[in-house]
């Protein structure tokens, strides 16, 4: 099963340094890590790092792995929409990527399953560019799933969705990601979803690593007044789950 591990890591744009120092156990394949953080801590410029499309010094070691470099998968926080293709055509082109242009059946069939994982077969012959926010969005997952990465990098990728849709995914990838080994990196704005669904977080603030580790015992209220600003508690629901609930936030000074 694949793994994944940053030594010394940076990343810079132009001579500004976003990233300095970020250092990781070994993430393994086979569970979901959520990179949390405030705006601007640097999550996205992580994923470009690690996915080779920024700069930057550092060791991003991939272990065990059958496709090296082209074994990972950046899904961008906004990805442009080429209107002039179908849903169905975008993932097809996705899939075909650096590998020729002959399609096999079990390409096809692939893409059909995907679509309707994500239960977006019936869009498959709309056109991209008349999808809403969310749509489009499902169509970046497929489009990301369908290469079969050892590694995926997701930007936020809940941002759009309703809350049924937001589950479902989460629920989704929790799943393929323990039947499939791949690893899966999940930047999130929605702490009580990394809590829910991700094994592992990593915490980023103003270009560092500040703390990793079991979510439980990362996501927690002196971390959420640290890093976030806001008077929190996580506590358990009805359900027994941790869920946090926040009281108000923090002015310093
Ligand atoms: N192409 C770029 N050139 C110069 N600076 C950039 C570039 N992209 C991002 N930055 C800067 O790098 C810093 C980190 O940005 P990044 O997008 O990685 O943050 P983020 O944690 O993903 O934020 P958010 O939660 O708001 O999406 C920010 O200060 C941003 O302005």
């Amino acid at each position: 099963m694949v793994s994944l591990a940053l030594k010394d890591v940076g990343a810079t744009y132009g001579r500004r340094v976003v990233l300095s120092d970020i250092n990781t156990g070994t993430l393994k394949g086979g569970h979901l890590t959520a990179v949390i953080g405030p705006n601007a801590a640097g999550k996205s410029t992580l994923f470009k790092r690690i996915a080779g499309l920024a700069a930057g010094p550092g060791l991003v070691h991939l272990s065990d792995t059958a496709n090296g470099a082209e074994a990972i998968c950046y899904m961008p926080q906004d990805t442009g929409a080429n209107a002039v293709l179908t849903v169905y055509e975008s993932v097809l082109l996705s899939a075909k990527q650096g590998s020729g242009w002959k399609v096999k059946d079990g390409e096809l069939a692939e893409i059909d399953r995907v679509l309707a994982a994500l239960k977006i077969n019936d869009l498959a012959f709309r056109g991209l560019g008349e999808l809403s926010g969310g749509q489009r969005q499902l169509v970046s997952i497929a489009q990301a799933l369908v290469r079969k990465p050892e590694v995926l990098l997701m930007d936020e990728p809940t941002s759009a969705l309703d809350l049924f849709r937001q589950i479902e995914v989460l629920g989704f990838m929790k799943r393929l990601a323990a039947q499939s080994g791949m690893a899966v990196l999940i930047a999130l704005h929605d702490l009580n979803h990394a809590l829910r669904y991700c094994e592992d977080t990593i915490v980023i603030s103003g270009g560092s690593v500040v703390a990793s580790g079991p979510t439980h015992t990362v996501v927690t209220a002196d971390m959420l007044k640290s890093v976030y600003r806001v008077e929190a508690r996580v506590e358990a629901c009805s359900r027994g789950r941790p869920v946090i609930i926040v009281d108000d936030s923090i002015t310093f000074g």
